[in-house]
């Protein structure tokens, strides 16, 4: 069996457990970019997974598992990206919303730009930049910023915050053990309204966090 069909049996597999639904069109999208991830991964040394089902598992599945929770309209960004993730295969998900993609790393973007013609993703933006110093980002802009595996609570929240609307919100995506993090930061921004959901990722049984944060109405984020 060739890689991509190995990881899409994997991906409709998943879909089933996540009670996602992709058309095929996605569905084949997300298989060729996870293919084109594993082409280049190692020259551009993008990701240091190989093996089909965990990229399939936890690239495509972890990063789909957010998709439900995002807003239904309005600007997302993906912020620190890396290979795209979650945010290329958010896009893949939701065609029609304009989303950002931005990581500090010149590689991975030109890999993502790339990637992007390649598959032909239209209403996506795909910038090198470092969040938080002079970075071009438009502030008040986002209804959602999303970040996977880029920094603790305390600077992510510093970094989205002025890029999100008022009514705007950070979605953090973490590991198994995020309560004492979720702790801390509620001490140090007691001004903010966290909240967070446990699960289970499918076929791997991984636990994961997603911590959303907002400003309160009164704090002006
Ligand atoms: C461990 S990687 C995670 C990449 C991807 N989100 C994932 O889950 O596979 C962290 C990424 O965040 C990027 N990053 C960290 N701080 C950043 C910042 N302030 N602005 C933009 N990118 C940042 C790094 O360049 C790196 O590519």
């Amino acid at each position: 069996m060739s890689f991509a069909e190995e990881v899409q049996q994997y991906l409709e597999k998943g879909l089933k457990e996540l009670g996602v639904s992709l058309t095929p069109e996605q569905a084949g999208k997300i298989v060729s970019f996870l293919s084109l991830l594993r082409e280049f991964s190692e020259p551009l040394g993008l990701t240091a997974i190989k093996d089909p089902k965990e990229i399939a598992v936890k690239h495509a599945l972890d990063s789909l598992s957010v998709v439900r929770h995002l807003p239904d309209k309005g600007p997302i960004l993906d912020l620190g990206t890396g290979a795209g993730l979650p945010g290329m295969i958010i896009k893949i998900a939701r065609p029609e919303q304009e989303v950002w993609l931005v990581d500090a790393r010149k590689k991975p973007i030109s890999f993502l730009t790339y990637a992007a013609g390649v598959l032909g993703l239209k209403d996506i933006r795909i910038i090198q930049a470092t969040v938080g110093r002079k970075d071009p980002l438009p502030r008040g802009y986002f209804n959602c910023v999303v970040s996977r595996a880029v920094s603790e609570l305390p600077l992510l929240w510093e970094l989205a915050s002025p890029l999100l609307k008022r009514e705007g919100f950070l979605l953090a995506m973490k590991g198994p053990r995020a309560g004492e993090e979720i702790e801390a930061f509620e001490k140090k921004f007691p001004e903010t309204i966290v909240d967070f959901k446990e699960f289970t990722l499918p076929i791997t049984g991984d636990r994961r966090t997603l911590v959303f944060v907002k400003g309160s109405p009164s704090s002006g984020n």
